[in-house]
């Protein structure tokens, strides 16, 4: 049996020494109700509840196999917590540095409860990850081998991230589109790498269209995409924090996968971000903001005429909507009634 998850596709994968695993991967792709041909890949299945851990497995695997004394990570929240639950089951040392006041309860809690050493850091992400690369990389090369760099610049954690696409091809062929809310950018570039490989590999014949969401706020693909400017905006502002990432690392990988597979970047609000993720909540599928995004855009594309109702669609909903206990409260615009009494609780029961 060749296992199942990330390390099912060991031989696609560079080889650790030793291989750090809680089984990532093999997730749940959950058909959209009303819409035939479209899926939601649930990555909060996932051990820490997001896609980031399929990119730690590998990375903490190379950081244990090189003998590093621990990891570090820039991070909006779940990078940090894959990284401190990869670096603790591997008994390795994790530093994560955060953006102060800017990290989803569930993610600050997770990177916590995991041991990580945390550094909160005024301003956006974007500070958080230039600070760890002027600490880690000064004058181009890794001037301190203790702390190994584990954000997606990585191409270790890439490496790893591309099995959502060997998965979704396993289960239900190559989609017409595949839509990713993008942050750094680094995991839409390695679901189109995962499946540019598929085709190289002659598994199947073309790649689906990559559809870059973002939030209106946080944008700055988009901003590219138009020609309005480099891809930066100095004030990311989204509820969907994991997304509020305004200088995206991975901008020209993700630019890459978007443009060679005849994709697009878009936009979508706040507003139409928590009205997908209440959509999805009431069919059972609980994600956090930013995974809603995916759904929103494929809702808008819908409405503008970009994708037809009959295009096989793959949604990636990238965290657990447990990551962000506030907004999930804020949100859910609750039918919640206080019962003081059994006649009360009976006047619910009973068939009116
Ligand atoms: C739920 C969720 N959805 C989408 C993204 C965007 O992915 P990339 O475009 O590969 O960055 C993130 C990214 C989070 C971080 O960047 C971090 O945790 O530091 C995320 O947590």
């Amino acid at each position: 049996l060749r296992g199942r998850g990330v390390w099912r596709y060991r031989e696609l994968l560079p080889e650790p020494g030793n291989t750090v695993t809680m089984g990532e991967g093999a997730t749940p792709l959950i058909r959209l109700r009303g819409h035939g041909n479209a899926y939601v890949k649930f990555e909060g299945a996932n051990p820490t509840g997001s896609f980031k851990d399929r990119g730690m497995t590998v990375g903490v695997s190379l950081a244990l196999s090189i003998g590093v004394k621990g990891v570090i990570v820039a991070s909006t929240g779940n990078t940090a917590a894959s990284a401190a639950a990869y670096a603790a089951r591997a008994g390795l040392e994790c530093l994560v540095v955060l953006p102060k006041g800017g990290v989803a309860k569930g993610k600050l809690g997770q990177a916590m409860l995991h041991g990580a050493k945390i550094a909160e850091v005024p301003g956006t992400f974007d500070n958080a990850l230039e600070y760890v690369l002027e600490a880690v990389l000064s004058d181009g090369r890794v001037n301190n081998v203790n702390y190994y760099p584990l954000n997606s610049i990585n191409p270790w954690r890439l490496e790893g991230q591309k099995t959502i696409a060997y998965e979704i091809v396993e289960e239900i062929g190559v989609p017409d589109y595949v839509f990713v809310p993008v942050g750094n950018g680094g995991n839409i570039y390695a679901i189109w790498k995962g499946f540019r490989e598929l085709v190289d590999f002659g598994v199947i014949d073309r790649v689906p269209k990559m559809i870059g969401v973002q939030a209106s706020g946080a944008a700055p693909m988009v901003r590219y995409w138009r020609g309005l400017g480099e891809a930066r905006i100095d004030n990311p502002r989204t509820v969907a924090s994991a997304i509020r990432i305004g200088r995206p690392i991975n901008w020209f990988r993700a630019y890459r996968a978007v443009k060679y597979s005849g994709g697009e970047f878009i936009e979508v609000s706040d507003d139409e971000i928590l009205m997908a993720q209440r959509m999805l909540g009431r069919e059972g599928i609980g994600v956090e903001p930013a995974s809603a995004a995916s759904l929103a855009g494929y809702l808008k594309a819908l409405g503008e005429g970009m994708v037809d109702a009959g295009d096989k669609v793959v949604l990636i909903a990238t965290g657990h909507a447990l990551k962000d206990p506030d907004t999930l409260l804020m949100n859910s615009n609750v039918n919640m009634v206080s019962v003081s009494s059994l006649d009360e609780l009976r006047s619910l029961i009973v068939a009116q």
